[in-house]
């Protein structure tokens, strides 16, 4: 049976080359799939876009054990999906999947490659590098390491780099994993350097200009208040602090001052947003190919635009995501432009609870999830949701509460932090992420929980306009009609990410044809990449993935599924025959 509803916008069809027109709808054709009886189409057909298909990459079939499982005369024709993913769809369906991404800092208690495969296995979407820490040979071998998980195991863990930035900030502690500071001692916060090992209760400060800028009386906040001092008195590039809040110092950790119960920032605001260690990281990032660049402390869009151009004039660069991260006062007063300007945001709770008062964190959070759904920008809330498994296995049940909270916000993704890279249980931490996650998205579904308020229009262009109503619609109907999965066949992603950006009820396949896009997908809410060579045919495409997923057993006939693609824009309902 086969339904047709067909609107068409003459001034864009028009101009479409013969050859990549689809034929018209009462020509098609359905007897390519085995079982015509089961199979339903509608197709609400408005133009196509046609656009080379410009797969090239090689194209492998893993295994369940990794292992590629064909011959490399058939992988032209494979599907690229890793091991968790197929087992998942297995053995739970789709409604199972988890929909929220997960992001874990990797640091020495997982930067080896077994630690890595560990955290791949647990659900880890993306790796991100603080380059804070760390020599560029530490962070190389990371990449590389994820690099071979994904390629030995069909992973897409994305590599996302993250900006040291220009703000004050404590030495690395010469070594120590971190020092005490008691009730009542005094510390020296210097801008000397030390040639050996660090002087007992001294501390070294990465700005210049400190010791000239804090005034006696000012209060020092250590990570945002985790520790606090008073300036006690100024011996030239010495500054002698009493400790009035006890705490542990971590190394190279944020320093705030404040005088009169305000942040001093007239100086951090003249510092660079992208200082020169950092365009040399940059530099490094590009040549090692990571997948986003997370930007510290963003106070305005013209650092993101600047980036972005840069970027975009360098080979690879073009393909390098930018995330914003929200951690200043001044970028929650530009936020709207700065997300806009960016291909995405963090919420960086550690350093925003350090310039603005703690209670007002949430609230922030909230606006920042809320404008990055809102503009179509995928949005992670990180810093503190598992604070305290660094040191125990088990989390508080206000952590869990922090955690239900984001998902609940629908945010793409969660964070680890020290978690991940320095603390005791890594891989508990991140369960407990996937477990919270996967119960708060059911008991969403259960609840029928669909948004009050429909999302603002967000494309200007004319064929954007289609594309995100279409998006809307199949999402809408995707709920309607309780199906299995969206399918979304996308080149460069957009499409997919207007599909996530409805957080539809089922879960959303996205297939593309490069390795690269398919990673950047993965930072999405609910989006399941898969990289498949796919043509202009949609018939093809569908008989290919239908075939393929089902002799993996990840689908089966009669599984109910819409289909999207950004070559010709239409909805197609159908059950897989
Ligand atoms: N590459 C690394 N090498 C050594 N330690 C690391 C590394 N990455 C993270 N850590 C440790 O994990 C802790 C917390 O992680 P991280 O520095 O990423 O926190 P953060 O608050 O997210 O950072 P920032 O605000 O600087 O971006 C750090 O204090 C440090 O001890
Ligand atoms: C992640 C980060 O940079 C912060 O929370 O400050
Ligand atoms: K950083
Ligand atoms: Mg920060």
């Amino acid at each position: 049976m086969s339904h047709s509803i067909q609107f068409s916008t003459p001034s864009r069809t028009l101009h479409l080359p013969p050859t990549r027109l689809h034929p018209p709808l009462s020509s098609f054709s359905f007897r390519q799939f085995p079982l015509t009886s089961t199979f339903k189409h509608t197709s609400l057909r408005a133009s196509s876009s046609p656009s080379p298909d410009s797969s090239s990459s090689s194209s492998l079939l893993h295994s369940p054990n990794g292992t590629p499982a064909v011959k490399p005369e058939e992988r032209s024709s494979g599907i690229d999906v890793d091991t968790v993913t197929e087992a998942e769809l297995k053995e739970n369906g789709f409604r199972s999947t988890r929909r929220t991404k997960l992001i874990c800092t990797i640091g020495p208690a997982t930067c080896g490659f077994e630690q890595l495969s560990a955290l791949a296995e647990g659900g880890m979407n993306v790796a991100r590098l603080n380059m804070c820490h760390g020599t560029r040979d530490w962070h190389r071998d990371v990449i590389r390491s994820v690099r071979r998980l994904n390629e030995e195991k069909g992973f897409a863990v994305a590599i996302m780099m993250d900006t040291e930035g220009s703000e004050i900030h404590m030495g690395d502690l010469g070594g120590e994993a971190s020092a005490k500071a008691e009730d009542g001692e005094v510390w020296t916060f210097t801008v000397r350097a030390f040639d050996a090992s660090r002087p007992e209760r001294t501390i070294s400060v990465s700005y210049d200009g400190f010791a000239e800028d804090v005034r006696v009386g000012d209060e020092l906040l250590v990570d945002g208040g985790m520790v606090r001092f008073d300036v006690i008195e100024k011996i030239g590039p010495d500054v002698k602090c009493l400790c009035t809040d006890p705490g542990l110092l971590l190394p190279r950790a944020n320093l705030t001052f404040w005088r009169d119960g305000s942040l001093v920032r007239e100086r951090n605001a003249m510092l660079p947003t992208i200082s020169s260690k950092d365009w040399l990281d940059i530099d490094f990032g590009i040549a090692e190919g990571v997948d986003f660049i997370a930007v510290s402390f963003v106070k305005s869009a013209e650092v993101i635009n600047h980036l972005k151009s840069y970027l975009a004039a360098r080979p690879g660069g073009g393909d390098i995501g930018v995330i914003a991260k929200i951690e200043s006062i001044d970028s929650l007063t530009n936020l709207e432009e700065i997300i806009l300007a960016s291909d995405g945001a963090m919420v960086a709770r550690g350093d925003l609870g350090a310039q603005i008062p703690l209670e007002q964190v949430p609230a922030a959070q909230q606006r920042i999830v809320k404008v990055c759904r809102e503009l179509n920008k995928p949005v992670i809330v990180a810093s503190q949701l598992l604070e305290s498994m660094i040191e125990y296995p088990t989390p508080t049940r206000a952590e869990v509460a922090d955690v239900s909270e984001a998902v609940r916000q629908r945010s793409d993704a969660l964070m680890l932090s020290g978690e991940s890279a320095m603390g005791q249980f890594p891989d508990k931490a991140l369960t407990v992420l996937r477990s919270v996650s996967l119960r708060i998205e059911r008991w969403w579904r259960e609840e029928k929980r669909y948004e009050a308020t429909p999302l603002q229009a967000i494309s200007s262009a004319s064929s954007d306009k289609i594309s995100e109503e279409i998006c809307n619609s199949a999402s809408k109907m995707a709920n309607n009609l309780g199906v299995d999965a969206v399918f979304v066949y996308t080149k460069n992603g957009h499409m997919a990410s207007l599909v996530s950006r409805c957080r539809p009820d089922c879960p959303i396949f996205a297939f593309t044809n490069t390795t690269s896009v398919r990673r950047r997908l993965n930072l999405q809410w609910g989006l399941i990449p898969f990289r498949l060579s796919f043509s202009e045919d949609m018939e093809s495409n569908l008989n290919k993935t239908f075939s393929l997923l089902k002799s993996r057993g990840m689908i089966k006939s009669g599984d109910l599924v819409i289909a999207v693609s950004d070559m010709l824009q239409s909805i197609q309902v159908m059950n897989v025959p």
